[in-house]
C-alpha cells in the first residue's frame, strides 16, 4: 500500500465533515456566497503551538502598491512537514507562498510588511541575498515548465550555476531517483526535458528543485495540470520528501490537502467596511485532522464541506 493511500484511509474525505448536510442560519452561506465581511478569525494563541518551525511569521502583510492582497499573517510553518494553504481565489495563498522565498519581491509594486522569519533569520533584512533565500527555498509552480534543455542538463542546471564541485552525474541520477523518475529517463537523459509527460515533467522540475539540495520545498498548485494518476505520484513523492524537505503547498483541491498535509491554513477573503477592500486573511491554522473533522470556525466548516468556494 503507497504511503498517500494509508493517508487517505485515515482521514475522512472533506465533504464527509462535520458540516455535510448541515444547515446555516446565515443566508448568504445558504445561498452558496461566502459571507466575506464576516469573516471571524482565530487568533495566534488560539492556534495549535509548533515546536520545531522553519518559518515564523509575524504580522506578515503584504501590499500590491496600496491593496491589501493579504493581512496580518500570524503563524508558524513546522520543519519537515507539510502545511496546505487551501482558501478561495483571490484569498492570497499564492502571494503568501512566493513571499516566503522572496519571490514576490519580482512582481512590480509588490511590498512586505511584519517580519517573516525562516530558520530564526527574518528574510526581508537588508543584509539577506534573496538570490540565496531562493536557494535554499524551492519552487514548483502549478504548471511543469521545464527548461528547453535536455533531462540531465535540466537537474544539473542549478547545482552548475551554484559552482557544485563534486560528482554531476552522480548528483543528477540521485536526484531523478529521488522523484522516481530515474529508472523512466536513464536511457534518454540527453533528449529534451519538454518530451516527457505532463507528470513526468513535473517530476522532472522537483529533481530540478532538490539538486540545489535546499531545506524547503513551496508548491503551487502542483498537480492542478496533471491527470489523476500524475497527481498520485505527486502526492506520493511529496509523502517520501517530507523526511528530507518542509513542504508548503497551495491547492484548491481538499482532498489533496487532507491527503497530504499535516497542517492546514485556510484563508478568506474579507471586505473592508470603508473601502471594500477585499483582503486575504487566515481564517484558521491548524492540524489537517482537525480543520477537516472538527473546525472552530463555521467558515472554515462551511468552506471544507463545500458549502462555499
Ligand atoms: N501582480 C499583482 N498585482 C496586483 N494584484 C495582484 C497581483 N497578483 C495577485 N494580485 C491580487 O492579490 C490578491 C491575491 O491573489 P493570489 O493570486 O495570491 O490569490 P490566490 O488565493 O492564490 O488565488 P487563486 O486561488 O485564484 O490562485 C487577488 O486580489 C489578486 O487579484
Amino acid at each position: 500500500m503507497t504511503a498517500s493511500s494509508t493517508q487517505t484511509a485515515e482521514r475522512p474525505a472533506p465533504p464527509t465533515g462535520p458540516g455535510a448536510g448541515g444547515t446555516t442560519d446565515d443566508p448568504a452561506a445558504a445561498a452558496g456566497t461566502p459571507p466575506e465581511e464576516h469573516t471571524a478569525t482565530q487568533s495566534a494563541e488560539e492556534q495549535e503551538p509548533v515546536q520545531d518551525a522553519v518559518f515564523d511569521l509575524r504580522d506578515v502583510s503584504v501590499r500590491y502598491g496600496s491593496f491589501v492582497a493579504v493581512g496580518d499573517i500570524t503563524m508558524k510553518v513546522p520543519r519537515h512537514q507539510v502545511t496546505a494553504f487551501i482558501g478561495p481565489s483571490g484569498c492570497g495563498k499564492s502571494t503568501l507562498l512566493r513571499c516566503l522565498n522572496r519571490m514576490n519581491d519580482l512582481v512590480p509594486g509588490a511590498s512586505v510588511s511584519g517580519e517573516l522569519i525562516y530558520n530564526g533569520e527574518n528574510v526581508h533584512a537588508a543584509d539577506v541575498d534573496p538570490a540565496e533565500v531562493r536557494r535554499r527555498i524551492g519552487m514548483v509552480f502549478q504548471k511543469p515548465n521545464p527548461f528547453p534543455k535536455s533531462i540531465y542538463d535540466n537537474v544539473a542546471f542549478g547545482p552548475r550555476l551554484n559552482g557544485f564541485s563534486g560528482d554531476l552525474d552522480s548528483l543528477v541520477q540521485q536526484s531523478l531517483e529521488q522523484v522516481g523518475l530515474w529508472s523512466e529517463v536513464k536511457d534518454k537523459l540527453k533528449e529534451s526535458g519538454h518530451a516527457l509527460s505532463g507528470g513526468q515533467q513535473q517530476r522532472l522540475c522537483i529533481a530540478r528543485a532538490i539538486a540545489v539540495e535546499p531545506d524547503v520545498l513551496l508548491m503551487d498548485e502542483p498537480c492542478s495540470a496533471l491527470d489523476p494518476i500524475a497527481t498520485l505520484k505527486i502526492e506520493d513523492l511529496i509523502h517520501q520528501l517530507k523526511s528530507t524537505y518542509s513542504i508548503v503547498i497551495v491547492t484548491h483541491n481538499m482532498q489533496q490537502a487532507a491527503r497530504v498535509s499535516d497542517r492546514t491554513a485556510f484563508f478568506s477573503v474579507n471586505i473592508d467596511d470603508h473601502q471594500g477592500m477585499r483582503t486575504g486573511r487566515l481564517v484558521e491554522y491548524d492540524r489537517t485532522t482537525k480543520i477537516f473533522n472538527n473546525p472552530a470556525q463555521q467558515r472554515t466548516e462551511d468552506y471544507v464541506t463545500g458549502r462555499f468556494g
